[in-house]
């Protein structure tokens, strides 16, 4: 087996803290290799008190697996006193080249999955980087045009047919075609491990799914035609339902998953669950790239109260996409 890559996320943030807490928990069951800032991992080590050894390796192959040491590719070396809990132009170029490197090496094959810690996206465009996340970054440098983002959990899975976008331009993108290429997208993404197609339940845009043209006209213009589209193609989907019950009836066994129409409509019920449990995966990508559902919690750095259990489920989530067993705790 390959290594698997955990890029750190924004040094300013907590990315450092719950990448080491996983990896104190795994590292000796799964072959990890960290892309981040050395200097900050072992500040952040030392704060923690974790007994971990650093290890700077140059490449992914290097990566060894001997117990109690932690591989670390150094990507960045912002220095000791940069400014934690800000955002800030040096931070977003080192989350950025964490990421870039481990694009590479998957398209490269060295390695068998991206695990993200988060980055900040005030960061990235203080740095002059045009990403809104990791998901426009992992689309453009592995050349990828039909992706999307999953979030998934135990209780609920939800697939965007918008991302990163202001509400109104979202709105105004919401097309038949894209619609339809979310719903080929999770179909691809589901079917594998469920062992049949998905049933899959699209939300509406309005409330109540516009109430037959009373409340907005975009599910008869747009969102019908594509679930009928769809429906055409074979693919066991339904809807548009309104979107204040759907995820209800998705997280009641209704559907394996839901087409929500914008970031927010999906997300919001998404982590009003929990950030614990849930993993951020990107479907489309010619590798497979899973996240943590929360972002770089300013307002924690440092304090050692970082919660890493949704790293631990993404890593788990990206063991199995590669058909490798959840690791035991080290
Ligand atoms: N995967 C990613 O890279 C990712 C995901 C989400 C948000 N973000 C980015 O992160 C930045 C901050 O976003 P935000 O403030 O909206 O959300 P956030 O998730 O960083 O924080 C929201 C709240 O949840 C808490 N929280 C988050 N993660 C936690 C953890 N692991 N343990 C304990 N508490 C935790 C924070 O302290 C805060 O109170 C933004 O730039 C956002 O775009 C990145
Ligand atoms: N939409 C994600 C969330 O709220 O959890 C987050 O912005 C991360 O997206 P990327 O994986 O594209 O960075």
């Amino acid at each position: 087996m390959k290594p698997i890559a955990i890029t750190m996320g924004d040094p300013a943030g907590i990315g450092a803290e719950i990448v080491l807490k996983l990896a104190a928990e795994v590292r000796d069951t799964v072959p990890l290799v960290v892309l981040g800032d050395a200097g900050v991992l072992a500040r952040t080590r030392d704060q923690l008190k974790l007994d971990i050894t650093l290890q700077e390796v140059s490449s992914p192959a290097d990566a060894g697996t001997a117990p109690g040491v932690l591989p670390v590719i150094a990507t960045s070396a912002v220095g000791a006193d940069l400014p934690v809990g800000v955002a800030g132009a040096e931070a977003g170029q080192a989350a950025y080249d964490a990421v870039a490197a481990a694009i590479g090496y998957a398209m490269d094959g060295q390695i068998d999955a991206i695990v993200t810690a988060p980055l900040n996206k005030e960061s990235l465009r203080l740095a002059g980087l045009p990403y809104p996340g990791h998901t426009e970054i992992l689309a453009e440098l592995s050349g990828t045009d039909d992706y999307t983002m999953m979030m998934a959990s135990e209780d609920l899975r939800v697939v965007l047919v918008t991302i990163h976008e202001p509400l109104k331009d979202a709105i105004a993108r919401i097309d038949e075609d894209s619609i339809l290429r979310v719903i080929r997208l999770a179909d691809a993404a589901l079917r594998p491990s469920l062992g049949a197609r998905p049933r899959i339940g699209v939300a509406g845009l309005n409330p109540h799914a516009g109430e037959n043209g009373v409340l907005g006209s975009e599910e008869i213009d747009t969102i019908r035609p594509a679930v009928d589209r769809a429906r055409a193609e074979g693919f066991d989907v339904s809807g548009p339902f309104p979107p204040d019950t759907v995820f209800l009836r998705a997280r009641t066994g209704g559907f394996d998953v839901v087409v929500a129409q914008y970031h927010d409509q999906g997300l919001i019920p998404f982590k009003y669950l929990g950030l614990e449990k849930g993993v951020n995966v990107t479907i489309g990508l010619p590798f497979v790239r899973t996240s943590v559902d929360h972002g770089t919690a300013f307002d924690i750095v440092g304090k050692g109260i970082a919660d890493h259990r949704s790293l631990r489920v993404a890593l788990d989530q990206a063991l199995l996409m590669v058909g490798q067993p959840a690791p035991a705790e080290s």
